[in-house]
């Protein structure tokens, strides 16, 4: 029988503004987890969860992770907390981050990044916005909502929030292997809203994630900093010899020149070559959210495989460069090159990164620089598949139909979320990703924004997949 949803509906439209004023507070707390400075924000917004999180009547513990290897920073800590223990019912674990990219305004944000700007499109613009501010909190106010409207809360709540996701989940693999059949021991399944639907209409399931190897390329000469015009065409420069590196890994079609990447990568099977036509996705939405037509396909089908199915490498950026605007004459004495590694089904961590360093050593034997260059794996994480075949993805989609009125499209997607697969293996339970925004949210860009419709309405669907877990047969 279909749950009655609608005094809960109700209830959050009620709620509204009270729920976007508390996406406000979180957007205002500048928690960049890669920003050394930005560390005691990003403890701040994890206390203000847990607070958030105590006043709505769930216990909760904040967990230390002790120091960050290799700095002398401390890991922000994971809030963990438990809503209703009624063996009666379902329990249900979600996950998501609270830590959030850096963002500047000067890097071409419209307005301020860490003040959450509502518009009257109804584009709500603000860091963390959509990843993944606005879906956390979306789970606290899910409850808020029942609890307001005075209904039953339909399953047992488990949350895992952590502060260091856009790091690569530093820490958070050992809590979760250690709590797997202790703090998570009674979870029946898992939930995790933290990506985007493939275009800005049809809603999605998401059942698998590709990994993230991410690397640095020191490479290191003079000792300090040098006048180009005094040492100039007399010094062995570490920039000329990282810029040639770096464009040794990859072409302009997005092909890695990596040999031994390709031969990882699962051949495609009859049945997943059948699944693309049916995606609602187009070239257009693409141009969209890209906000260019500098695509690399033309046709969908090859632009959701290169997204889904196979392995990307992206160069980030030079530590040590000069990258501010003007003209400066000078040297680097020391320079890092970060570029990253998007994985897929059957690549395995240690595989890809011999061939990786491999790679590297050999371009740089070639220059025969006499600079040193070392190479190492920032962080790493694996790609995650599963499989859609089961009472958590049925109840979700139930509840996309209900909200939104269509069914949704079973998708995979091209980021990563590093601990999906830790989850999965820890708790022996299916894992769900439930988006709550769109393909033009921009994540990790510039005027990152979630939608107050697919905010409001987000905060219902996933309310409706809880009341339709709790009624879902085992299958
Ligand atoms: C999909 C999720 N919202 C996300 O943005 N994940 C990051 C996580 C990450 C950072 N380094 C490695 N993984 C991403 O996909 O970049
Ligand atoms: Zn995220
Ligand atoms: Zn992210």
């Amino acid at each position: 029988m279909a749950p009655n949803l609608d005094s809960y509906f109700s209830q959050v439209d009620n709620l509204s503004d009270h729920f976007i004023e508390r996406l406000r507070q979180a957007v205002a707390i500048p928690s960049v987890s890669s920003e050394a400075a930005r560390r005691p924000d990003v403890v701040r917004m994890g206390h203000f969860l847990a607070d958030e999180l105590t006043k709505l009547g769930a216990s909760v513990e904040l967990r230390e992770l002790g120091p960050q290897p290799g700095t002398d920073l401390t890991l922000p800590p994971v809030v963990l907390a438990r809503y209703g223990s009624d063996e009666s019912k379902r329990t249900i674990l979600v996950y998501g981050h609270y830590d959030v990219q850096p963002a500047e305004k000067s890097d071409g944000w419209e307005t301020e990044p860490f003040e959450l700007t509502v518009k009257e499109d109804g584009r709500m613009l603000g860091r963390g916005s959509t990843d993944d501010k606005g879906p956390v909190l979306g789970w606290l106010n899910a409850i808020e909502a029942h609890k307001v409207a005075g209904i039953d809360f339909p399953v047992n709540l488990l949350m895992c929030f952590e502060g260091m996701e856009e790091y690569g989940s530093e820490g958070l693999e050992d809590l979760i292997n250690l709590e797997g059949k202790k703090y998570f021991a009674d979870a029946d399944a898992v939930c995790i809203s933290d990506n985007y639907w493939l275009g800005t209409e049809r809603p999605c399931l998401t059942y698998g994630l590709r990994g993230c190897n991410y690397y640095s390329v020191e490479v290191s000469g003079p000792g300090a900093d040098l006048h180009s015009g005094v040492f100039g065409g007399t010094a062995q420069e570490p920039m000329t010899d990282l810029v040639r590196i770096l464009g040794s890994l990859v072409d302009t079609d997005g092909k890695i020149q990596i040999a031994g990447i390709s031969d990882q990568v699962a051949p495609i099977t009859a049945e997943e070559d059948g699944l693309y036509d049916g995606i609602a996705f187009t070239m257009e939405t693409l141009h969209e959210s890209l906000g260019s037509k500098t695509t690399i396909f033309e046709d969908k089908k090859s632009t959701l495989m290169a997204r889904w199915r196979y392995p990307s490498l992206s160069v980030h950026g030079i530590e040590g460069a000069f990258s501010a605007p003007g003209a400066k004459t000078v040297i680097p004495a020391k320079v890092i090159g970060k570029f990253s590694i998007r994985t897929v089904p059957n690549m395995e961590v240690d595989q890809t990164n011999a061939v990786v360093y491999k790679h590297v050593e050999e371009a740089f034997k070639k220059l025969g620089s006499k600079n040193t260059m070392k190479v190492y794996a920032q962080h790493t994480g694996k790609w995650w598949v599963a499989s859609p075949n089961h009472w958590n993805f049925s109840a979700a989609a139930k509840a996309t139909e209900r909200v939104w009125g269509v069914k949704p499209d079973f998708t995979r997607e091209g980021g990563s979320i590093p601990v999906t697969i830790t989850f999965e293996e820890a708790t022996g339970k299916n894992v769900l990703l439930l988006p709550m925004g769109s393909s033009t949210d921009g994540a990790h860009s510039i005027n990152e924004k979630l939608d107050k419709r697919n905010y409001i309405e987000g905060i219902k669907l996933l309310g409706a997949y809880l009341h339709y877990v709790a009624e879902e047969a085992i299958v």
